[in-house]
């Protein structure tokens, strides 16, 4: 069969909202030539009016024309809202396309949803490439950090494509094929999930130099600015920054300061969180960033007890680098337990997944991009099966020289009233970790105190049950 690529686009995007428009300019700047659609037209038009320059477009009014404009086996990017929208996008390219084509949905789907929709797919034929992208607005079109699932034969198409478009450290492109089916969703829904807690760390770090260190934003601008170079160094501390250091022009007032103090959230944190807890791996990091949004939103509540009665405390003068060394460790924790969830995962669909390589694809154009990154990937490329990033030698020794100054944090942060859920979930995870013994047998006694739900012994091998409301004899279950 004849298959004329002549005229035809390489790929597609549908969706042209911040992300769609953005990664269809990057795909046009690399030399794609590429097929642009949206449900409304407008946005179509605008953008080929407007960045047309930058490459080859081919604008079109309906999926069906979107379709027909592609080289086979075609390849159609939707960005679109995630969940109803993007099952409806998907069912109309679906009915459209032919066996080996492929649909990438680069939005912020659900993995469940991506497992769901490729297995429907795959029954007619066709490839379905559940893909995390991360950098928002400036990564779609710079240089994002690319996730794709999906088949490992999609990728042969599809790989040169979306590396060439990806953000490039030390010349390695920040794309890799991540496993099958919602591998890559997963994947991005951990990085989320990870952006949400070091977000929260970052934020710590600003209350606690700001209401126990007394010092001004702008200062805070200067210490952070400070930090971002060496271990620290990474797109959040450089923007906290930015933000931190910036000035209302309306009223002259800090920025931070005239933003409402309840943070929102679209989702990917709390299904980590819910992930997570399905298959019982303990991201305490993420679920404390999770709740603290919950509970800024609290308004009612939080009105109802605010009170400024806190006695004065005493501040180590230490306080600046204390916190930072507590943002570090605090922030090793946070990974290690989202890298644990992702291997947890991987073990559980069967995905395969390199967490040496999602290190690597995580070092540029993503929010969570962080110059650590190089020495997570290094402790798994020397131990691929670690059982916790807080175990590789290099992690063990950096917390241990924190964790001084992290206990003072906490210690300071509580004596002054300042909530540090992030800092101090963080090194509870890291004493229980350590803690030779844990009171779990406790919660097993009374286990089967109650409920004769049996427990194991250090001794010997089974499960046993003691008669505790006879004569407390023991038994096997
Ligand atoms: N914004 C960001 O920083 C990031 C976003 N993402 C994800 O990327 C995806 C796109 O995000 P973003 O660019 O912000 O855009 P939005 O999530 O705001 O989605 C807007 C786009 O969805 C289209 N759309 C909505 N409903 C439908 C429908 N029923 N049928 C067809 N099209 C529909 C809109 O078309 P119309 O113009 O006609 O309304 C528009 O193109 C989302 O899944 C998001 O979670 C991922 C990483 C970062
Ligand atoms: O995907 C992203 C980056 O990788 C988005 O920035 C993320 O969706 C923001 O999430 P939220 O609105 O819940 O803070």
């Amino acid at each position: 069969m004849v298959n004329s690529t002549e005229g035809k686009a390489r790929i597609a995007v549908t969706g042209l909202a911040t992300m769609g428009s953005n990664l269809a300019r990057n795909l046009a700047r690399h030399g794609f030539k590429v097929a642009v659609h949206n449900r409304s037209y407008a946005r179509t038009k605008a953008l080929v009016e407007q960045h047309g320059h930058e490459g080859e477009f081919v604008p079109a009014e309906t999926a069906a024309e979107l379709v027909a404009s592609l080289q086979r086996p075609r390849q159609v990017i939707i960005m679109v809202k995630a969940g109803g929208p993007a099952d409806a996008v998907i069912d109309e390219l679906a009915d459209l396309m032919e066996p080996g084509d492929m649909i990438i949905d680069g939005g912020n789907a659900h993995f469940a949803d991506t497992r769901r929709r490729e297995a429907a797919l795959k029954e007619r034929g066709l490839h379905f490439v559940g893909t995390g992208i991360s950098g928002g607005e400036e990564g779609a079109l710079n240089g994002p950090s690319i996730m794709p699932g999906g088949s490992a034969e999609s990728y042969k198409h599809l790989g040169p494509v979306l590396e060439a478009i990806s953000a490039k450290v030390d010349g390695e492109p920040c794309c890799v094929h991540v496993g099958p089916d919602g591998a890559g969703h997963f994947v991005k829904m951990v990085h989320n999930g990870i952006e949400y807690a070091d977000m929260q760390l970052i934020a710590e770090s600003y209350d606690l130099l700001r209401r126990a260190g007394g010092m001004e934003p702008a200062r805070i601008a200067d210490v952070f600015r400070t930090w971002n170079s060496g271990d620290l160094e990474s797109y959040l501390v450089e923007i906290t920054a930015e933000v931190l250091g910036h000035v209302d022009a309306a009223t002259g007032k800090p920025f931070v300061d005239v933003i409402a103090d309840q943070a929102e959230q679209k989702g990917t944190g709390r299904w980590t969180v819910q992930e997570a807890l399905e298959l019982g791996i303990p991201v305490t990091g993420i679920a404390e960033a999770v709740f603290a949004r919950s509970l800024s939103a609290r308004v009612d509540q939080r009105s109802a007890l605010t009170s400024t009665s806190d006695a004065p405390v005493q501040v180590p003068d230490t306080l600046v680098d204390d916190v930072r060394a507590a943002l570090y460790a605090s922030k090793v924790v946070a990974y290690a337990q989202g890298f644990d969830q992702i291997r947890a995962a991987s073990e559980q669909y069967d995905w395969d997944i390199d967490l040496g390589a999602m290190a690597t694809i995580w070092r540029g154009g993503c929010i969570i991009r962080a110059v650590f990154l190089n020495r997570i990937r290094e402790a798994y490329e020397k131990t691929p099966d670690l059982p916790s990033l807080l175990a590789d030698d290099y992690f063990r020794s950096a917390v241990e020289n924190a964790v001084d100054a992290w206990r003072r944090v906490v210690t300071t942060a509580v004596a002054a009233g300042v909530p540090v859920p992030g800092f101090s979930s963080a090194l509870a995870y890291y004493d229980a970790l350590r803690s030779e013994r844990l009171p779990a047998a406790l919660i097993q006694g009374l286990r089967d105190f109650f409920g004769a739900h049996t427990y194991r012994r250090v001794d010997k091998d089974g499960a046993f049950h003691t008669l505790w409301g006879a004569d407390r004899t023991e038994i096997d279950a």
